[in-house]
């Protein structure tokens, strides 16, 4: 299978009152095309700071991002603009990801404003109106026509991860970040927003890196599965080896905490 991103040797470090704290240590790894890679790890191990570096929105102190045939941290603005078509996130928060004074149609056609000769094929007969392209992408995640003149205020959590994956689907990116997207949500909601996220990753071919600190969850979504202590990769290992006794001690102790 075709690569579609490579990490190689990542180090971000950040000061922390005159302390230098090590958010991640040398981590590699690849993306394939169509591919779910998982990320697991308790809080603080680095996670959350590997999907910022993904995206670009932060600078590793040093290491490479190569997403198909460019070098992220090499790229000038413009380019960095074009680029982030192909790579889009849902945060785990919607509230805070979301703009709190805007109808939802409108926080959904942020990303096809920016990029107007955008046109994924499921949009193909609704592009030309800003109101049914929203509508098409809110019907995608479940929602219907009569929520998108709310506010996120007036939507439960779940409904407004959806729009937030709505959101982030609207340019067909070659790579969704998923940050925890379940962890700010009633367990009774979880299952089904991760069965939606499955669902579109099958229907539109999209590769996903998801973040949890959830194993269950990570081993549910995920092709391959990375686990990260102390913001360094311990284990690593295509998700059907979950149970394997080939397994890092600290994977087994993630594993039993669910079991
Ligand atoms: N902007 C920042 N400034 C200073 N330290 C940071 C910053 N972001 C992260 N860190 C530190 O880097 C380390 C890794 O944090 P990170 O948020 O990446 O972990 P995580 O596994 O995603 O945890 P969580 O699940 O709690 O978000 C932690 O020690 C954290 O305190």
């Amino acid at each position: 299978m075709k690569d579609l991103l490579v990490a190689h040797r990542l180090f971000k470090s950040y000061n922390q009152s005159g302390n230098s704290v090590q958010a991640v240590k040398d981590v590699s790894f690849k993306i394939q095309k169509g591919q779910c890679l998982g990320v697991v790890g308790e809080s603080g191990s680095g996670k959350s700071t590997l999907g910022r570096l993904l995206l670009a929105l932060e600078q590793p102190d040093s290491g490479e991002v190569w997403l198909k045939d460019k070098e992220i941290f090499q790229l000038k603005e413009r380019e960095l603009r074009e680029a982030r078509r192909d790579f889009q996130v849902v945060f785990q928060n919607p509230t805070a990801s979301l703009n709190q004074r805007l109808p939802v149609w409108r926080s959904v056609m942020e990303p096809l404003n920016n990029f107007p000769e955008v046109c994924p094929p499921f949009l193909s007969d609704v592009r030309h109106s800003p109101r049914d392209t929203a509508a098409k992408l809110l019907e995608m995640v479940g929602l219907k026509a009569a929520h998108m003149d709310r506010c996120p205020h007036q939507l439960s959590g779940g409904q407004r991860q959806r729009v937030a994956i709505a959101r982030g689907i609207s340019l067909l990116p070659e790579l969704l970040v998923c940050d925890e997207p379940t962890s700010s949500l009633d367990v009774s909601v979880q299952a089904q927003i991760l069965d939606l996220l499955k669902r579109l990753q099958t229907e539109l071919g999209m590769s996903y890196l998801f973040i949890s600190h959830d194993i269950a969850a990570v081993g549910m979504m995920s092709d391959r599965i990375l686990v990260m202590k102390e913001g360094q990769i311990v284990d690593e290992f295509m998700s059907n080896q979950i149970m394997s006794k080939d397994r890092h001690e600290y994977t087994r102790q993630l594993v039993a905490v669910v079991s």
